[in-house]
């Protein structure tokens, strides 16, 4: 399914919390939304999910409107970052609820994820660890395939592996059932390893949408040293966006494939040089420098 968001803005009083926000999500591929505290990220998924009205734009779920469409509710599913289950529930009591509203819900899926994650079916879900609970809520959501799942900060407190189990299961109904996850996180390094695009929220506004498999490895570091520092034409012909020069030490972000580079570099008889990809960190703080922000101060790991 794929999902439109248009000009969406969302308020509480005088506090703009969701601001102008534009967004288009392939269906079939994991979007990670990132941002600091009290950037807007929950709202916003609130607003996705339709459980805020936006003050104004629109979020479409394959041409139909979310909000008040009772027909959408089957289809999407939200895991919030504090699961929420109902007094004294079971897995298997919420399990009955799910059902109930999900029509691909799968019995099988449902019975396998509890064994696997050896969670009781019968223990009251609201005595489990933070963890536990974080695992039954995904078992629910899982087993009940919607085609859009949102997460609010889905792998906070899940053990490394545990965590890992979980990005697998999401990457197989991503390909196996073309769902659409919609993932939150404060930490880019975690979204880069299994998300197809990124954005970056910044004071409810999205300052930054991109598709990781274009910029994955289309820039590059280049660290070279010179007998005598090279003209600007040096600069142009190998792309550098940006340079630092240190005595007859040259650092330059390019833009641009790394043998590309280097076989242009050459040509110039170096000291030294040494070419290396940028993380996709490195390519946010260049490119979010441009801007004029500062990415430490937005996304904090
Ligand atoms: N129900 C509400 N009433 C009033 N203000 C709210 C409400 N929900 C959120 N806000 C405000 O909107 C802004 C964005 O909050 P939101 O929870 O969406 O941020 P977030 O990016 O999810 O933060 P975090 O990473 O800390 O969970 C904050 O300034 C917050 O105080």
């Amino acid at each position: 399914m794929k999902v439109y968001v248009r000009n969406v803005d969302k308020s509480f009083g005088a506090k703009k919390a969701v601001s102008n926000v534009d967004l288009y999500i392939t269906p079939g591929t994991m979007h990670g939304l990132l941002g600091s505290n009290g950037a807007g990220k929950t709202t916003f998924m609130k607003t996705l999910m339709g459980i805020y009205k936006p003050d104004s734009g629109e979020v479409m779920f394959d041409e139909k409107s979310v909000y008040e469409n009772t027909e959408m509710k089957s289809e999407v599913i939200f895991i919030q970052d504090i699961p929420f289950f109902f007094a004294s529930a079971t897995l298997n009591k919420m399990a009955e609820f799910y059902r109930g509203i999900y029509p691909r819900w799968s019995e099988k899926r449902f019975q396998q994820l509890t064994r696997h994650f050896k969670l009781d079916p019968n223990q009251n879900l609201n005595a489990l660890s933070k963890g536990m609970r974080r695992q039954a809520s995904f078992i629910l959501a899982i087993s009940s395939r919607p085609k859009v799942m949102l997460l609010d900060e889905p792998f906070d407190g899940l053990d490394p592996i545990i965590r890992q189990q979980v990005k697998n299961l999401l990457l197989q109904d991503i390909a196996s059932h073309n769902m659409t996850v919609i993932a939150s996180s404060h930490n880019l390094r975690e979204m880069e390893d299994i998300c197809d695009s990124v954005s970056i929220m910044h004071h409810g506004e999205l300052l930054f949408n991109r598709d990781l498999s274009e910029i994955k490895g289309s820039h590059c570091k280049l660290q070279i040293a010179f007998n005598q520092l090279p003209d600007d034409d040096f600069f142009e012909e190998v792309g550098a966006v940006h340079k630092t020069v240190r005595g007859r030490i040259v650092t330059c972000i390019i833009k641009g494939d790394i043998l590309d580079v280097e076989k242009k570099v050459t040509k110039y008889n170096p000291l030294m040089y040494d070419i290396l990809p940028l993380t996709l960190e490195e390519i946010f703080t260049y490119e979010m420098g441009e801007k004029g922000y500062e990415i430490s101060n937005i996304i904090v790991e």
